[in-house]
């Protein structure tokens, strides 16, 4: 693993192929910090998605895969594991003409998958983003196939890079492990802010009160995690005093197992990872 650092690398015409959520949430932290919105393609089959995009970030819409990626020497993947096999194999020419770098973000599905799709000799970057790039704060794992070259591995970082920090993976089975823990990673985090909320409002506390405890303490703690050198151990400890509150919360947690519920998770969405690979292969 190494830590990617290429801010500096400018970025080509990007081709977003698929505008939902991810790419939503990419775009939205590439114009945030400076990208030009003319230099980034979208296509999105849904109107009212595409419309929405254009509206929001001034990015250039289409209808369809091939005209966004007409354009463009980085193709972004960004549609859904089981539609990734035909999307691909409909830009097979287009591949061949242009010779871009394909970067999917989708879960699962191999860089020799998507060579293979896309008509073979093709550079492909998987990468594995989470939603917070949105605010610049977001972490991707990278791993690149045989066929990318130096600059294009720069690219593929600057692009992540822009949106948050990277992390380059060199055994492409771990791929699915990062997006266990980190591509859907915040899903757990809020998770566990609706289940403090709720239990804040069945102690008596007003929702909007307990809404307002329990994200500012996630945000407040997340800081502490990433902003000082203390382990989480460390930090834990120093909130719980010995026959405190705190004592008797965590001890529930341990009780319950929470420490085995959260690998056990965690491997659910390791092992769902290497399914949709062999699903839609
Ligand atoms: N949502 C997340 O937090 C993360 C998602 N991912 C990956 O990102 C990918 C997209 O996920 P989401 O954005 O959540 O899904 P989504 O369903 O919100 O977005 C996918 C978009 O692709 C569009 N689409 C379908 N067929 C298309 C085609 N032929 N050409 C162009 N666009 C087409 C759909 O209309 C849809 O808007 C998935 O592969 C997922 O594994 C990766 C990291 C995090
Ligand atoms: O849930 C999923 O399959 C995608 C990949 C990581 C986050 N969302």
């Amino acid at each position: 693993m190494t830590i990617a650092d290429s801010r500096s690398t400018p970025l080509p015409t990007i081709a977003f192929i698929g505008g939902g959520n991810m790419a939503r949430s990419l775009i939205g932290g590439l114009v945030a910090r400076g990208v030009a919105p003319g230099s980034i393609r979208v296509a999105e089959p849904v109107t009212a998605l595409r419309e929405a995009l254009a509206a929001d970030f001034g990015v250039v819409t289409f209808s369809t895969a091939a005209e966004a990626a007409d354009g463009a020497s980085l193709w972004l993947l960004a549609v859904k594991p089981q539609v990734m096999r035909t999307v691909c194999t409909d830009l097979a020419g287009l591949a061949r003409e242009r010779a871009p770098l394909a970067l999917s973000i989708a879960a699962g599905i191999t860089a020799g998958q998507l060579e293979r799709w896309l008509g073979g000799g093709v550079a492909v970057v998987r990468a594995m983003p989470n939603t917070p790039a949105l605010l610049g704060a977001g972490i991707t794992g990278l791993f690149a196939n045989t066929r990318t070259d130096p600059a294009q591995r720069e690219q593929a970082a600057a692009l992540m890079g822009a949106v948050g920090s990277s992390v380059w993976i060199d055994e492409e089975t771990q791929m699915d492990a990062v997006t266990a823990v980190s591509g859907s990673g915040p899903a757990y985090l809020f998770l566990l802010a609706e289940a403090m909320q709720a239990a804040g409002v069945a102690q008596g506390l007003p929702a909007e009160a307990a809404r307002a405890l329990a994200n500012q303490t996630l945000l407040g703690a997340a800081r502490m995690l990433t902003e000082t050198d203390d382990t989480a151990d460390v930090l834990r400890a120093r909130v719980t005093s010995p026959g405190g509150t705190t004592q008797a919360a965590i001890e529930t947690f341990e009780a319950g197992g929470l420490r085995e519920l959260v690998g056990r998770a965690i491997a659910a969405a390791t092992a769902r990872g290497r399914e949709l690979s062999a699903a839609n292969d």
